[in-house]
């Protein structure tokens, strides 16, 4: 009866069952004026099965276990570290997760707060240390009192996570002996945090009586390349996934909680990282391989932003993007999504929802397909710090095609990844991705970029640029013209000189390279000037009745 009746309160309760189905943002408002009521009627519901056939009968219908079986999940729910960082987190989000109405999700969860970070640190420490001083690394005390305090606090029982503690520190005391740690045995060691927050959520909510089921991501079809800390999910994946979720909830129906992050290598069958910040992509992954109607992101921000808060606290959030946008705005820094994570939503034309889990009420963004760009100008400023710049001029050894064909084939060789392109007849200037260097180790050793150098040299001169930021301008590249004026006034009132502009073919960037020490003014000034003089820019750029200059 408990698991039972938490269904049947959560349809007893909110269901509209003579109306239409819900459109998003009905379904979004619902929640947001439902809110309260529904979680404390959840409390009583809980405690009295007699409250629980009223809410029930004064609904109109009764919910039957056949109307659970045809049910299945109806949306992704992901929560960031921030939103489960302690006891008192972890409680609101279970509020939010069984508050839904209508709503079955699958929620994916990332590590508890900077366990991630703190399981790198450990590791590292760990190669060093000795075995005989494992148990004294502070990182590894700071985890396991964290998880400790916080199955207490949830009153959940330890042996949920005990094991995996126990594990951990072997794991730990393995590398120490090694002296050694590998990109396959780091992602191993970073799963731990995945795999302990997810079952301490589900150990909770089973103990509020909501039936909920833990999962983790590489034991359930998530199948990845073999690209240890940066994996790459495959095609195989959206069956496998697809199959095992939705044939457990028809046999036995619950909330089914993943792991986030992780996955199954192909060739060797170990565990994977999706790379840093690669929960949202499970979460769109699970959307598109059931072909769920949203897919929620849940941060601590109110969406995504106008640009990165840390670097300006008057950013705003965007209410609408569209997949392009917001990939676009994550593969150029913002650390808000994962760069990869928009593609599987993009595929299924599954709407991506960025919500505040602190603050449920406000909007956030909504991403989709396509949105009505007519009044966009500007949607948002992203920095990327730390930048490799290359200026290539050929020694016309080669001619025009051969040379660019040459230095692109010396960057693939050298699997390096090149961000920003600008090229002329001669010459080519480009930016190389600092985060893929580090994860291939090449920036850290100097000789690997005197190597690419050296390479290069071979057909033409190059100049090494480093410590360069790129300011990406997200926004409608229709209206390049106008963005592009405004953003030069800016940076020549600044004093800044632009070493490099890229505009994609992705027509929602354009990209500028400054001094990585001049970067966040820019971005400051240019979101005053962008954003926060919108009713100047209005006047500036509109002809008269309101409505944006078409550019030609
Ligand atoms: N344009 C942006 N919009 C929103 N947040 C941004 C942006 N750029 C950077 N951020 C940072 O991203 C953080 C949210 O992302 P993340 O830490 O991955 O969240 P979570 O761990 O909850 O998934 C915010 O706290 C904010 O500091
Ligand atoms: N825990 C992982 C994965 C993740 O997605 O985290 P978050 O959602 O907190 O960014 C990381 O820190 O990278």
């Amino acid at each position: 009866m408990a698991t039972t009746s938490l269904h049947l309160q959560c349809y007893g309760v909110n269901a509209k069952p003579n109306l239409p189905p819900l459109t998003l943002a009905q379904r979004t408002n619902l929640f947001i004026n439902n809110h309260e009521t529904a979680s404390s009627l959840k409390v009583t519901c809980k405690s009295s099965s007699d409250v629980l056939e009223k809410h029930v009968t004064e609904n109109g219908r009764n919910v039957t276990s056949e109307d659970e079986n045809r049910k299945s999940y109806t949306c992704v729910m992901k929560f960031g570290g921030s939103s489960v960082a302690s006891a008192e987190r972890i409680m609101e989000v279970a509020t939010l997760v069984t508050s839904f109405p209508q709503e079955i999700p699958i929620v994916v969860l990332s590590a508890m707060g900077k366990t991630t970070n703190k399981l790198l640190l450990a590791g590292e420490k760990a190669v060093s240390c000795g075995v005989t001083n494992v148990s004294c690394i502070e990182e590894l005390s700071f985890i396991k009192d964290l998880h400790l305090r916080t199955v207490d606090q949830l009153g959940v029982d330890r042996s949920v996570i005990e094991k995996h503690l126990e594990e951990l520190e072997l794991l730990l005391n393995g590398i120490a002996m090694m002296k050694e740690l590998t990109k396959r045995t780091q992602d191993y060691l970073v799963s731990f945090g995945e795999c302990m927050s997810t079952r301490i959520f589900a150990a909770y909510l089973n103990k509020l009586d909501v039936k909920a089921r833990q999962y983790d991501a590489f034991e359930i079809g998530f199948i990845t390349t073999d690209d240890f800390t940066n994996a790459d999910i495959l095609e195989a994946t959206y069956p496998a996934v697809a199959k095992r979720l939705h044939g457990d909830w028809l046999s036995d129906p619950a909330i089914a909680i993943v792991t986030g992050f992780l996955g199954k290598a192909r060739k060797s069958c170990a565990v994977t990282t999706l790379g840093r910040g690669g929960s949202d992509l499970t979460a769109t992954t699970i959307g598109k391989a059931l072909g769920l109607p949203e897919i929620q992101v849940w941060k601590d921000v109110d969406g995504v932003l106008t640009c990165d808060p840390n670097i300006y606290p008057k950013a705003e959030p965007v209410p609408f993007l569209t997949f392009d946008e917001a990939a676009e705005l994550a593969y150029f820094g913002a650390q808000v999504l994962h760069p990869q994570s928009m593609r599987p939503a993009r595929e299924g034309d599954i709407p991506v929802r960025v919500k505040n889990s602190y603050n449920p009420k406000a909007p956030g963004t909504l991403i989709t397909k396509e949105r009505d760009m007519s009044k966009a100008i500007l949607t948002s400023i992203v920095l990327k710090r730390n930048v490799t710049m290359l200026d290539i001029v050929s020694t016309r050894m080669l001619g025009q095609y051969g040379f660019l064909a040459k230095v692109f084939s010396i960057f693939e060789d050298l699997g390096i990844s090149v961000d920003v392109v600008a090229t002329s007849e001669v010459s080519v200037s480009l930016t190389l991705d600092p985060s893929k260097l580090w994860s291939r180790e090449l920036i850290q050793q100097a000789s690997e970029l005197d190597h690419v150098v050296e390479e290069l040299e071979k057909i033409a001169v190059v100049n090494l640029l480093q410590n360069r930021s790129i300011i990406s301008l997200i926004g409608n590249v229709q209206q390049s013209s106008l963005i592009l004026e405004k953003a030069f006034c800016v940076l020549r009132r600044l004093g800044v000189t632009v070493q490099m502009i890229s505009q994609g073919a992705s027509k929602v960037n354009i990209s500028l390279v400054v001094n990585d020490s001049e970067a966040d003014e820019c971005v400051r000034t240019l979101h005053e000037a962008f954003f926060e003089t919108e009713l100047e820019l209005q006047k500036d750029y509109t002809n008269g009745n309101g409505s944006v200059a078409k550019s030609s």
